[in-house]
């Protein structure tokens, strides 16, 4: 039997939620969170703990998230773990698919069960599935394409379902970015969370920041205000003429789903005047992919994808190992970097690209989140890096 035909881990009951992938496997479970239906790509993410950020992390639009861990749910949810900040945007990740059933939240912390969270979202999940056997085919065969259905009487047209599967596109070549970033500029000022404070704001800052905002995560603007950037955000197709006339003293190239090659076509242009008038730049993640394209590297689709919180990276100057948290399907092709991109970091699972810097320019981006939310904190000190950067080329 192939892990897919194992994947329903009730195949007697009456299903009220199918998976259905592209090659026609059909998976039964049962419904949670909204009804309705939803197509995208099926990653597997193997983080332990941070739900909420995951599920709202605007990279995962596009995908239904299958989670390794079979106990989603046990701490609930709040409007403080949220990650998204376009809130009028499509929420992220578009299902969810889970081991076991949601059971009551239990943390001081919870305000909203995470069913009921899911629903108020629009976010179609379905649990009861074998997970292992569905990361197991992942593994396998790659990331793959599906619906996700839920309906309550669970009359289902499948027919109709495979062909959706079926005919979805994939994610190569999708550029999602105008789906979620912000119409409009704002400015951000709020700094990390802090036990018994919560959030303060950074009301004396050091620099001026410009983030180009292709899907952006809080705790990134967070990290940045909490090193003393007052950080404006502005939509993802702002000219370099615009964002160089704000004068920042920093440039960052956010994180956002989809395929960068399709973005980098408006991104590309722009991020290559900015590194050329020798502001500091810094990217994450889909920031990094249009960084690398736009030095002239190429990108690539990945098989299975990082998506996790305990990736070791290991950084080439010092050796030193960091845990990262990850979360991208496609990676700058080291065999691509041209002369004058130096390679910095490198995943110690699959020996990827995981960091670029510009010789001779105050200029660098990872492929990780070191942002983390969730995961650990080892990478925190890339944002004092970047502050260092500002501070010589301000000072020069
Ligand atoms: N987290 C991200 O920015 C993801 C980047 C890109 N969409 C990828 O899947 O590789």
């Amino acid at each position: 039997m192939t892990p897919s035909e194992n994947a329903s881990a009730w195949p007697d009951l009456e299903p009220t939620a199918l998976l259905v992938l592209a090659d026609g496997t059909v998976l039964k479970g049962f419904g949670l969170g909204a009804e309705g239906q939803a197509v995208g790509e099926v990653c597997f993410n193997t983080a332990m703990t941070g739900y909420e950020e995951i599920l709202t992390d605007p990279s995962y639009a596009g995908q239904l998230i299958t989670f390794t861990f079979p106990h989603i749910g046990n701490v609930g949810t709040n409007d403080e773990d949220i990650e998204t900040v376009n809130m009028a945007a499509t929420p992220g990740a578009r299902g969810v698919i889970l081991r076991s059933a949601i059971t009551s939240p239990s943390n001081y912390r919870a305000a909203k069960h995470l069913d009921a969270w899911l629903r108020a979202r629009g976010i179609i999940g379905i649990s009861g599935i074998d997970t292992r056997a569905l990361t197991a085919l992942i593994r396998i065969r790659g990331m793959p394409n599906a619906v996700v259905a839920h309906t309550k009487n669970g009359r289902f047209d499948l027919h109709g379902l495979k062909k959706e599967a079926r005919e979805w596109p994939g994610l190569e070549g999708m550029d999602l970015v105008p789906m979620v970033t912000s119409s409009q500029r704002y400015t951000w000022d709020e700094m990390p969370w802090e036990w018994s404070k919560g959030f303060s704001r950074q009301d004396s800052p050091e620099f001026n920041v410009v983030a180009v905002d292709y899907g952006i995560k809080r705790n990134i603007l967070r990290l940045l205000a909490g090193e003393g950037c007052k950080v404006t955000v502005v939509p993802a197709t702002t000219s370099a003429e615009d964002i160089l006339a704000m004068k920042p003293d920093g440039v960052f190239l956010s994180n956002g789903p989809g395929d960068p090659a399709a973005t980098g076509k408006y991104a590309v242009p722009m991020i290559r005047k900015v590194i050329e008038s020798g502001t500091p730049t810094f990217g994450i993640c889909l920031g990094h992919q249009m960084l690398g394209l736009a030095v002239g590297a190429k990108t690539k689709k990945m098989h299975q994808g990082h998506h996790g919180a305990n990736h070791p990276v290991r950084e080439e100057t010092t050796g030193r190992v960091e845990i990262t948290s990850m979360n991208h399907g496609f990676t700058v092709d080291e065999a691509t970097l041209p002369k004058g991109a130096k390679q910095t970091h490198v995943s110690l699972f699959d020996g990827s690209n995981c960091g670029i810097e510009l010789e001779g320019k105050p200029v660098f981006s990872v492929q990780y989140h070191p942002e983390a939310s969730p995961g650990p904190r080892d990478s925190h000190y890339l944002f004092k890096r970047f502050a260092s950067l500002m501070r010589e080329n301000k000072s020069a």
